[in-house]
């Protein structure tokens, strides 16, 4: 079995929904998500996919989509206030836990027929939630 990884890090804010504590309010993280790749097989130049493909695949997409973005809740009643105001959103239809997160990346990535066996979503230095298949 060979693994790849890839790193990727990221700023984004959020809040959590239905949650008792100071991450109910808008807050922010620099975040990184590690993407793991496994396969059998490699190719004719021994590779069981270039790291560049990952970057072109996922980190493009992480880097348009969720960096410096508010990533929040479909029913979040900040919503209406935040698109008036012209902010950089991404809507989920879940609670953007740490979880949630990890499991939007492993999703993305498996559409762009990525070999991704689990996403590691580090919100902060101390804190990850992990996805896997
Ligand atoms: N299982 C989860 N627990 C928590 C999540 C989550 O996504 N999944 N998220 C949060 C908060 O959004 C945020 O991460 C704050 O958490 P906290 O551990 O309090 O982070 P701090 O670095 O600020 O911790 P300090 O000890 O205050 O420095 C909470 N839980």
């Amino acid at each position: 079995m060979y693994r790849v990884t890839q790193e990727i890090e990221f700023c984004y804010g959020h809040r959590l929904l239905n949650y008792d504590g100071k991450c109910r309010h808008l807050h922010g993280h620099n975040g990184k998500a590690v993407l793991v790749l496994e396969g059998l097989e490699l190719d004719d130049r021994g590779m069981l996919i270039d790291f560049t493909d990952v970057k072109k695949k996922i980190r493009c997409w992480i880097e348009d989509n969720l960096d410096h973005r508010m990533i929040l809740c479909e029913s979040d009643p900040v919503l209406p206030t935040l698109r008036e105001m012209g902010e950089a959103l991404y809507i989920i239809d879940s609670n953007p836990t740490a979880e949630n997160i990890a499991r939007l990346i492993f999703e993305e990535a498996q559409r762009k027929g990525l070999p991704v066996v689990e996403v590691k979503l580090w919100e902060t230095s101390h804190s990850c939630a992990t996805y896997s298949a």
